[in-house]
């Protein structure tokens, strides 16, 4: 059997709001927002691959705090998992597949077209009240 790609997803979380990143490409996902982060290469921890991922997007340096219960289906092959993530130094900036950020509080999560495969994960990141009042 196949193993599926993990995908890690950042829910990085500040000051009572969530970070959403908006996809400059490839075309079928530009304008669609979805959680940064990206693909865990071999030998490499999913941690540490968002580690990685949110220094390359977003040029911040950050710490995975937990895994938010749960893993969502991409496209065939390819699954989401999220952590919720602290920033620790720098102010996130759309330097590689995204155009575009917002900080968003619970009460303003639906105001941007999320990704269809990534409301469920979402969801589940609003399901988790304490992370939101933590850092
Ligand atoms: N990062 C991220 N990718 C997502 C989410 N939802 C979703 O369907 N995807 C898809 C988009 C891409 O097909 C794939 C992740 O690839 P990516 O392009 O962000 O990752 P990467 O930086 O490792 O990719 P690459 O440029 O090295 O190929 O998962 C999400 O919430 N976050």
């Amino acid at each position: 059997m196949t193993r599926s790609i993990v995908v890690v997803g950042g829910a990085l979380l500040s000051g009572g709001r969530l970070l959403a990143t908006r996809r400059s490409a490839p075309p079928e996902l530009a304008g669609r927002w979805e959680l940064p982060g990206g693909k865990v290469e071999p030998g490499e921890t999913p941690e540490r691959a968002l580690v990685r991922e949110l220094r390359e997007e977003l040029g911040v340096t950050a710490e995975p705090v937990e895994r938010v219960p749960g893993e969502w289906p991409l496209k065939p092959g390819y699954v989401l998992r999220v952590w919720t993530v602290r920033l620790l130094a720098g102010t996130p900036e759309p330097l590689e597949d995204h155009d575009e950020l917002r900080w968003l509080t619970p009460d303003e999560i639906w105001d941007v077209d999320w990704l269809d495969q990534d409301v469920a994960a979402v969801k589940a990141v609003l399901a988790v009240p304490a992370a939101w009042r933590r850092f």
